[in-house]
Formats: C-alpha cells, structure tokens, sequence
C-alpha cells in the first residue's frame, strides 16, 4: 500500500488530507510501527514529535499489547480492542494474533463475533474494514470495487448477513464475520492481509429489531429475493472476478439455507468459490471422524451417524462423509448415504416425508419410520456418531447421551452449534453422562475438563482449521476452483495432524496454537491435487510446493 497522497478541494469541503507525510504515515494501519520506528525513520519520514521518544521492538510491542487486552473487562470489550488495533497498526494485531491464537480467537472469532455482529451498529468504529456493497448502488459494483485502497485482492469472504452463526439474520451486522474469518486467514493460513477483502451483501434484513433500531446501519427494508437478489449476487461475484482475475478466491459465509446451496450449485464449477457452511464445515467434521479410528476402532466406514440438524452443515457433512466412504470402499456414493441419517425440526428425515423436503435432505430420506424426536431416533436407529448442527442449545440432553453410550464403548458427540451459547451439550455434560467415553467436540471453544481424575481437552470442531489453508492453498497456486475432492483431501490431511497427546485425552483435532503449521499441511494437500487435476493458474508448478507455499505467507514483521 502507498501512502496516501494529500489533496486538496474535493468533497471533503473545506478539510484537506494532513499535508504531513509522517502523519500520514501513522495513519496508515499497514504502515504504523508505533515505538517500533527507528530514530533513522522518525528523521527521515518526518516522524519526529509524533511519537514519544521512546523505541520498543515488535516483541515488546507484543508483551505490552497482550497485558493491555487482558486488562479489558469484558469479552466484547476484549473484541473492540483487537478490532481498534487492527484499525491502527495491523502489523502489531497480527502479531499478537498470530503468537496469542489459542488465547485471542475467541475474541476474534466465534463466540464473540456473534455478540459483536448482534451490537455491529452500535459498536461500529468508522473506519473501512471492508466494503459494504448495498442493494441500493447495484448497477455500480464494479466502480464501487475501485474504492477499495488494494488491487490485488486473491480472498474474498462475503455474506448477507441471513443466518450469522447460530443467531439468524443480522442484516449487514453479519460484516463481523467477513472481518474474523480473514483475520484468521491471515492469522492461521499467512495468507497476505493486503491480499483478503471483507464483503458484506447489504440486501436488507428480515430482523425486526434491527428494521426498528434507529441507529441500524444497514439498509433499512425487507430482504431483497428472487431474481432480483440472484441478479445482485451476480452482479457482485462478476465484477470481483473482472477486477481481481479468475483465480480470486470466494467464500460464501453465512448466506441462508435457501439461497446458499442453489448458490453454490450455481457458481462452483464458474469461478473459485466454495461454501465453507456447507463444504468447509464438512472438511473440519470429517477430520474429527477420520482422526477418531484410533480411540473408537471404528473407521468412518463402520460408522452409523445420526445428525440434529440438516441444513448446511448438516447437509455438507452427510455428503462428503459418504463421499469419503465412497473412495475408501469404492461403494456407491448411494449405499453410503445409507449410513447417515438426519433429523431436521420436523422430525427425522424418510421417506414418507419426500414430498416436503428441501432438494438437500432428499438424498438422507431413507425408507424408515418416522420418528419425531432425537431420543426416540437414537433409541431406534443407535447410532455411533451423533452430530449436533441445529443451533437448539441443550438438546443432547442426559437420556441421549446415555443412551448413545449403550450403542457405543466410545459414542462420537460433535456439539459443533455456533456460538456458545447454542451448542447441543458442553463437554462437562458429554463426559459426566458418558461416564468418560464420549469422544466430544464443539463449534466453539470450551476449557479442558477433569472427570474421575482424567484429563479431557475438547477439540474444537470448527471450520478455523479448513478455511485458512483452503485460501493458503488458492492464494499458493492460483486455483481456478474448489472441489469436494479438495474437502476431503484437506479432511485427511488435518486428521494427520492430531497428536498422540492430544488423543490420549480424547482430542481429535490440534492444538490452535500450531494451526499456522496445520494450514501449510492443508495448503500443501489441496495444491498438489490442483496441480494434479489442471485446477492451478501459478505456472510452471513449482518444483517444491511446500517451500513455494511457504513463500508467499505472510509474517507479521517490520
Ligand atoms: N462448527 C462449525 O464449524 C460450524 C458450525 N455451524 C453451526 O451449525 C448450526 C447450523 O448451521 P447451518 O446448518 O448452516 O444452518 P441451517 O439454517 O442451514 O440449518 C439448521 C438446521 O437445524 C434444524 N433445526 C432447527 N431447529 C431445530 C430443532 N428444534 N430440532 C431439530 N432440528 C432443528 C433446521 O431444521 P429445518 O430444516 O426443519 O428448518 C435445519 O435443518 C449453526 O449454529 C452454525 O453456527 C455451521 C457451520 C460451521
Ligand atoms: C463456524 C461457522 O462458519 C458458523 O458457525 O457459521
Ligand atoms: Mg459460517
């Protein structure tokens, strides 16, 4: 990024851009080192007088940083921080995130982002963070695109805002999530900050209380739908790949039920986009199932999986679990299908109810009973697996877990429900109600337990460790596409990553704390598949990919 230049007698009225170049300069967030400039660069950037004489290496930056953030009382206080840091000296906030991950995430990320997209108007700091691209200037996208300060954008996460984690619509609130998931891009995957833009789809919210709040910053009207709304996102996703090229990544974030899956089907096999609700959210689950074998016995095979929930995560799970029994078996994708079952808020998925059912639950609408309810379903069907996708918090109640156990020596329970406050059971609970045996992970992330003398660390079950090595791997070798064969690769190579400690205390996925290491290994899996199936644009191909992928991540340095 260049430094802003100054200019006068535009439609700033009577105000001018500061003429000083020093001032500028600290304005800048990619530009800022605080205390971190050298007496050199305080002379000759004109500097001087600007910061206190004092001068503080990045380390020390970070020391300071962390102790400040602790001393933030609460958790969105914690978040508004970070965020103001990101605002000012972005250098610095990603080297506290990058070196505190385990310790920051949850400020950045879920579950507090879902409080922050809740109180996104109220706690809005006027600064860009991203581009908010409303309904109102469609017709203008492309120009609009132009506004952004970076040119070579290669990641893009965007949402309308419609079902924001476990919390429903938020309207352009939902920009929280956009901002967190590439913080971690760059945080968890060293995918360049410069290279990543934050989009949020302003097309209106159906969320009375934020239509009624007047101080909602988003557009102030019913949800746009139809061809009207397939036209926007369009629109949008047109104009991203004429100005940044064909390889510029997209992630659907958070888009509603209804228009996720046909947006997908429309755009996937068009330009290098993927849905991480539904494809990302796949990968991480089926890690956690793949790396399990060891604790259960039981490969994904053998397994008998019982959802709550059939949406997109649902969804997206069921089918690349069939899709990676399919290629470890060579069964039909359909007989593989045959080992998942679902329940939705109606019941459980058969056949009896085709004729209602949304086009992706249809494929789990096996020829059983219906029953109406989770406990009734675990009784009948005894699952080994049971996978909580619902956002109705506490529904893995004691008898369920109980009576899962009586299926199972070693029952999977995938609480994996956004934020908290959603999720079906706590690890406390899957532990007590197990007697030990449940092999737990949640969406968000809980603190280790202690039961009968044991230690137990839940893993977190969560697209954090997909989707930054999924953009690593697109920004690495320019991918022209994303694929479920992708998923499943990435899948299997994070289950790789588990450790023996972290299973001897029934923990199925890494420590986050090394998830910087864990994305070069997704990166590297997903790029050799792109190299192998024509799907990379960076040519020739490298001849060591690792190093390659190495090469253009970032470091928070000076
Ligand atoms: N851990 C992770 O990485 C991720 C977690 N998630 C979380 O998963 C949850 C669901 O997300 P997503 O699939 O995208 O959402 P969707 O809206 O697509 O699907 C939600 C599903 O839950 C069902 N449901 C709702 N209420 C009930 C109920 N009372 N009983 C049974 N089923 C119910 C819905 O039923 P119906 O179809 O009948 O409406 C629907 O099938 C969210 O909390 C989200 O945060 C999502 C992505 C990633
Ligand atoms: C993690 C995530 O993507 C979600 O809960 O929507
Ligand atoms: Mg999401």
């Amino acid at each position: 990024m260049s430094v802003p230049t100054s200019s006068a007698g535009d439609a700033t009225g009577s105000k001018e851009m500061p003429s000083s170049k020093g001032y500028r300069i600290m304005k800048t967030p990619s530009l800022n080192k605080g205390l971190a400039f050298t007496e050199m660069e305080r002379e000759e950037l004109g500097l001087k007088g600007l910061i206190p004489s004092a001068t503080m290496t990045l380390d020390s930056q970070v020391k300071m940083t962390i102790l400040e953030f602790r001393r933030q009382s609460s958790p969105l206080d914690k978040y508004v921080f970070l965020q103001s840091l990101q605002d000012a000296h972005s250098t610095l906030y990603y080297a506290v995130l990058s070196r505190h991950t385990s310790e920051c995430m949850p400020f950045v990320y879920t579950p507090v982002v879902g409080e922050a997209c809740q109180k996104f108007s109220q706690i809005y700091r006027h600064t860009p963070q991203g581009l908010y691209l409303s309904f109102e200037d469609r017709g203008k996208l492309r120009s609009i695109l132009d506004n952004w300060p970076e040119n070579d954008i290669r990641a893009i996460v965007f949402t309308d805002g419609e079902r924001i984690l476990g919390l429903g619509d938020q309207g352009l609130d939902g920009m929280g999530i956009p901002i967190g998931k590439l913080a971690l891009y760059t945080a968890c995957g060293g995918v360049p900050p410069s290279q990543c833009l934050p989009v949020s789809l302003d097309v209106g919210t159906n969320n009375e209380d934020k239509l009624n709040d007047p101080f909602y910053i988003g557009l102030r009207r019913r949800r746009v739908t139809g061809p009207e709304y397939d036209a926007f996102v369009a629109e949008f996703i047109e104009a991203a790949v004429d100005k940044y090229g064909r390889s510029v990544m997209l992630q659907f974030e958070d888009f509603g039920n209804k228009n996720a899956f046909r947006l997908l089907e429309r755009w996937q096999n068009e330009v290098c986009c993927f849905n991480d609700d539904i494809q990302g959210t796949a990968a991480v689950a089926l890690a956690g199932i793949l790396g399990s074998t060891p604790l259960t016995g039981i490969p994904v095979e053998h397994h008998r999986f019982l959802f709550l929930g059939a949406g997109e995560a649902g969804a997206g799970i069921a089918e690349l679990i069939a899709y990676a029994v399919h290629c470890e078996t060579g069964e039909s994708i359909e007989e593989c299908r045959k080992h998942i079952f679902m329940l939705d808020s109606k019941g459980l998925v058969c056949k009896a109810r085709a004729s209602d059912l949304q086009h992706h639950k249809l494929p789990f609408a096996h020829d059983v009973d219906h029953v109406p309810d989770l406990l009734t379903a675990v009784r009948t069907l005894k699952p080994t697996a049971l996978i909580g996708v619902s956002t109705l918090a506490k529904s893995f109640d004691q008898a369920v877990i109980e009576e899962m156990s009586a299926n199972s020596a070693r029952p999977l329970i995938f609480a994996l429900s956004n934020p908290t406050s959603k999720a079906e059971c706590t690890p406390q609970e899957a532990y007590q109600w197990s007697d030990g045996a449940a092999v737990y992970a949640s969406g968000s992330p809980f603190e280790p337990v202690e039961y009968k003398g044991k230690a137990y660390i839940p893993g977190q079950g969560n697209n954090a460790y997909i989707f930054p090595g999924v953009g690593l791997a697109a920004v690495a070798c320019g991918a022209t596409q994303i694929t479920d064969l992708d998923m499943y690769i990435a899948a299997k190579a994070l289950a790789e990553t588990i450790s023996k400690d972290r299973l001897d205390a029934s923990c199925v996925y890494p420590r986050l704390d090394d998830i910087r290491e864990v994305s070069v290994k997704v990166a590297l899996a997903i790029v050799k598949n792109k190299y192998a199936t024509g799907h990379a644009s960076v040519l020739p191909q490298p001849l060591d990919l690792e190093a390659h992928i190495r090469s253009v991540t970032y470091e928070p340095r000076y």
